[in-house]
């Protein structure tokens, strides 16, 4: 079965103002951030101005990735912008402006991440202080509770997304989610096993993350966890191995709980109980239906994966108007083995809902699907 795809054509669509309306204020939130000279913000003009209102051109760097991203792009060259699929042109207008700033070239800019003090400064803001300090409280709750603790924490954390807050503003933790719950995500996990968790944002979701996983481990459900990670800045705000070292090094330095988890996973880290991986497919323009053999082998070899956050659903169900009642289970059966997801909403593409409920939010008037303030928890037990 398919639906139509999310495209960027149509004006004043969800997926055409944040190429016409966050797409331009990230940039200038850029050029403030950085001393970027004439030649990277005349780039960046350059790419705002292709992507809003021109063809699609291909990469100019030489960079590692230049062979598989011309292959990614080649049906799309010379083909206006505004045709191409919501999930494809954010991929490659993050790819491009990696490029503008000259991440790839020799000289000054090379391999720095230009995302880095937004990151950093949400590392250390008012709501990640409170919610590390939070943590504190896990102590003292029942082990039901204390589970339920952490996965809210790692369902909510996902509105921590700095790309999204650069149109809809910093949210507040909404009500239950509007699909699953935590005992539903808990019945995933039997016998121990390698658990993989692919992760999205950096500084606080990163951090909720990471609680999550030494959970999983302290309890025993997982043998090992494998943190899949972005192999570049992407989204604003996503996880990079390097983004993990600062959480971490954050983390560890802390008082109270949040440093005690910070050093644990430091040294679960050590003895190889979790790995860091960052597979090129994680930037890449597509659907996890299309994965590669490698990546896809990975995630067979899993006993469960946690797939966080919005694009990672937007990836996994296909960038699509599916009607929101399709089985969730349908949406995913192309991934070989038992998944959850745990995402707050922030675009259009949604699956698995009761239709009451979709009846409900409808009612509401409101962007439910867009505005950041519903959560879902969703899960397949695969064959
Ligand atoms: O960090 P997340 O949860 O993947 O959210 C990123 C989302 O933000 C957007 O860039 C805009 O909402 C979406 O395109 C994307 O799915």
């Amino acid at each position: 079965m398919d639906a139509p795809l999310i495209t960027i054509e149509e004006p004043g669509s969800f997926a055409w103002r944040v190429f016409h309306e966050r797409h331009p204020a990230m940039i200038a939130q850029l050029c403030a951030a950085h001393p970027f000279g004439p030649d990277v913000r005349d780039a960046l003009t350059a790419l705002l101005h292709e992507t809003t209102a021109g063809v699609v051109k291909p990469l100019e760097d030489d960079a590692l990735d230049h062979d598989v991203w011309s292959a990614w792009t080649a049906e799309r060259i010379g083909r206006p912008w505004a045709e191409s699929s919501f999930l494809w042109a954010e991929s490659y207008f993050f790819r491009k402006l990696l490029a503008a700033t000259g991440f790839f070239a020799p000289g000054p800019w090379r391999g720095v991440d230009p995302f880095a003090p937004m990151k950093r400064a949400e590392l250390t803001n008012a709501a990640t202080v409170e919610t590390l300090k939070a943590l504190d409280e896990l102590a003292g709750l029942s082990s039901a509770d204390r589970d339920a603790a952490v996965v809210r924490a790692a369902v909510w954390g996902n509105q921590a997304d700095l790309a999204f807050q650069l149109s809809a503003g910093a949210g507040t933790e909404g009500a239950g989610p509007i699909s699953g719950s935590s005992e539903e995500f808990w019945s995933l996990f039997g016998e121990p096993g390698p658990v993989h968790l692919v992760a999205d944002n950096a500084a606080g979701e990163l951090s909720a993350d990471l609680v999550l996983v030494d959970r999983l481990l302290a309890t025993g459900r997982a043998e090992q966890v494998v943190l899949h990670v972005k192999p570049h800045p992407y989204y604003v705000s996503d996880a990079t191995p390097k983004d993990v070292l600062e959480v971490l090094h954050h983390l560890s330095g802390l008082p109270g709980e949040a440093g005690e988890v910070g050093r644990r996973v430091q040294d679960y880290l050590r003895e190889g109980r979790i790995e860091v991986r960052a597979h090129p497919f994680f930037c890449a323009p597509l659907d996890f239906a299309e994965m590669p053999e490698d990546l896809r082998a990975d995630f067979t070899s899993a006993a469960v994966t946690i797939f966080k956050g919005d694009l990672n659903y937007r990836r996994l169900v296909g960038d699509r108007h599916w009607p929101a009642s399709r089985p969730f289970t349908d949406s995913v059966s192309h991934f070989p083995g038992a998944l959850a997801t745990l995402r707050v909403l922030k675009s259009e593409a949604v699956v698995g809902l009761d239709p009451d409920t979709v009846a409900a939010l409808d009612a509401e008037g409101e962007p439910w699907r867009t505005k950041g303030s519903h959560a879902l928890i969703q899960t397949s037990p695969g064959e």
